[in-house]
């Protein structure tokens, strides 16, 4: 197939497809019925099994035309609208994906929510998903990451567009097609207005290694998705996703509270994701900046409004009406069977690991706790989106009440909290001038020792707030300990703790810094106090330093803290991509 006429990214895609060999076979391998599987559902005559995921099962199957469909049946075969939660779920997703029309979005067909067993329709691709093209043909070179960043950043795009969130974007929901990528599975999705956070009740459900730290308080934001959209360009340059290994348990403490590793990006694209990786939603770019910034470096994408389909496929064009008929023969690539495996079952649900890998990265949460909870709960009347499950709040919302959810560790003092820190580490440190300069004038040498104290309080102060910033932090000793004791206690409080090294600072530099400057201010202070080398310049000039040390770290601590840039765990954007405001903070 030729890709002249095809979007850049679209072609570059395609050619990277060519280059691995993936293209081989035009039909992937599916398996075939199973007893207890339907054969005709609706108007569809079921083919084979396509895959199974925690929602139901995927089947390939023919209308009276002909015409091939991807047909969903949720829930388990045989029993698939005896699982009321599921059902539910299920006319969510119908209810949201039936509004979406994209390019880049598989496109919905028809439905039958209440057939027995109720069905939905959709366009057949068949490709590879993101994980399979991965683990089986190496990660993407620069050029091609480009390609998949801009391509998978218009189909997030066209999706809040169209007023939805998707909440489950992963690379086993995005599927590489030779002429661009398609995302899959919106029964996560839910209808969302501008400028509004969801609360969802129960457990959060997803892959945690591509969910946002706010995800797992339940609460949802368009930025989710651009955080998962940055999880899925890193895990195409690394082969893993940025927040490598990790195991549902750990999951909060490692995506809140860990740097993101990005590896094998190029500079800018490696800024644009992490800025995409802020810790929290307010500061990360919405998914139409990211792809007006993947524009400004050399990455258009607009599709052409008719698809450039190859010749051999316009007899079946001109049949496909809505058009998925077409699929399969415009040199899709070949690969595994599509679907899930499934690892486990319970009463409440089905857990599957993801297609493409057995790492943890791949494994659900949710679906297998009380998940399905979260909809149809009769205690969301108020919910304003039907019997979604969700609470719509303007502004900031309210803690999840769920009884089983166990609400995280907070991510750092927001607003006030963190302004009042700050001003009282600065007075703190003011004040340990002060002191010193009035001690010295004096002749008296307790001046020293008072701002050693002083300093000491306003590292540890800083030290706090920098920690509770860096993630949950262990109970630290009180700011009126005794100076080097206080340090050195805050220090050591923090290194047990949870502060999580930033990114471009060792881990290290905190606390030693901050122990280092604390110790020395209060043990030269001591000194002096003693007498031992009163009236020496040498001591009083080493006590200044050490004064001096403290009081840089303390400001120091202070910058990092105020710069969500770096202390959200990503870098300060390079050349062409800046945060809005100069500092990484709103989204545009
Ligand atoms: N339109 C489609 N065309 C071809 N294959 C599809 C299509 N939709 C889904 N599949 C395949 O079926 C599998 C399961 O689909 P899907 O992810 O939508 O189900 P799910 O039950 O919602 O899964 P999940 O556990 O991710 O929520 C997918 O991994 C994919 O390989």
């Amino acid at each position: 197939m030729g890709w002249a006429g095809r979007t850049r990214p679209a072609r570059l895609l395609g050619r990277w497809l060519d280059r691995r060999g993936s293209r081989r076979s035009p039909m992937a391998q599916h398996d075939p019925l199973r007893d207890d599987d339907p054969r005709r559902v609706g108007p569809y005559t079921l083919l084979e099994r396509v895959g199974a995921g925690g929602m139901g099962v995927v089947y390939l199957a023919r209308d009276s035309v002909g015409r091939r469909v991807a047909l969903k049946i949720p829930g388990s075969p045989g029993r698939a609208n005896q699982i009321p939660h599921s059902h539910e779920r299920f006319v969510a997703e119908v209810a949201t994906h039936r509004t979406l029309t994209s390019e880049r979005v598989v496109r919905f067909l028809d439905a039958d929510v209440h057939g027995r067993p109720p069905w939905v329709a959709l366009e057949y691709v068949q490709g590879a998903n993101l994980s399979q093209v991965v683990s089986e043909t190496g990660v993407f070179s620069h050029r091609f990451l480009l390609a998949l960043a801009a391509e998978l950043a218009e189909a997030v795009a066209d999706i809040h567009a169209h007023g939805i969130v998707h909440r489950d974007l992963h690379p086993a929901n995005v599927i590489c097609l030779p002429n661009g990528i398609k995302v899959i599975d919106f029964g996560l999705a839910r209808i969302q207005a501008d400028d509004e956070s969801l609360i969802t009740k129960g457990p959060p459900i997803g892959v945690p290694a591509f969910m946002a730290p706010e995800r797992f308080a339940g609460v949802v934001t368009r930025a989710c998705d651009v955080f998962a959209w940055g999880c899925c360009v890193a895990y195409a340059a690394a082969g893993t996703p940025p927040f490598p290994n990790v195991a549902p348990r750990d999951a909060y403490a490692a995506v809140a509270g860990s740097p993101p590793v990005l590896t094998n990006l190029p500079g800018d694209l490696a800024d644009l994701v992490g800025w995409a990786l802020a810790k929290k939603p307010e500061d990360r770019p919405t998914a139409s900046r990211v792809a007006a910034e993947l524009q400004g470096l050399g990455v258009p994408v607009t599709r052409p409004a008719a698809r450039p389909w190859p010749a051999q496929a316009l007899p079946l064009i001109s049949q496909a009406v809505p058009g998925p008929a077409i699929a399969g023969t415009d040199g899709w690539i070949d690969g595994p069977h599509a679907g899930t495996a499934r690892s486990g079952s319970g009463d409440s649900g089905v857990v599957y690991r993801g297609p493409g890998g057995s790492g943890v990265h791949n494994s659900r949460i949710g679906d297998s706790e009380l998940g399905d909870s979260e909809l149809g709960d009769s205690e969301l009347g108020d919910s304003r989106i039907g019997d979604s499950g969700l609470i719509t709040t303007p502004s900031q919302p309210s803690r999840p009440e769920h009884p089983n959810h166990r609400e995280p560790a907070p991510i750092g003092p927001r607003g006030a909290g963190a302004v009042v820190a700050a001003v009282v580490a600065a007075a703190f440190c003011l004040l340990g001038l002060a002191l010193t300069a009035g001690g010295y004038a004096a002749g008296d040498v307790t001046g020293p020792v008072c701002a050693g104290l002083v300093a000491a309080a306003a590292g540890v102060l800083a030290l706090v707030r920098a920690g509770r910033r860096a993630g949950p932090v262990a109970p630290v000793a009180p700011a009126g300990a005794a100076g080097a004791a206080g340090a050195a206690g805050a220090a050591g409080a923090a290194g047990a703790g949870a502060p999580r090294p930033p990114v471009g600072v060792p881990a290290w530099f905190v606390p030693v810094t901050v122990a280092v400057g604390g110790v020395a201010g209060g043990v030269f202070g001591l000194l002096l106090a003693r007498g031992l080398w009163a009236g020496s310049p040498r001591a009083a000039a080493a006590s200044e330093l050490a004064l001096a040390c403290c009081f840089a770290a303390a400001f120091a601590l202070y910058l990092r803290g105020s710069d969500p840039t770096r202390s959200a765990g990503h870098p300060t954007p390079r050349s062409g991509i800046r945060s809005p405001g100069g500092s990484g903070g709103t989204p545009s």
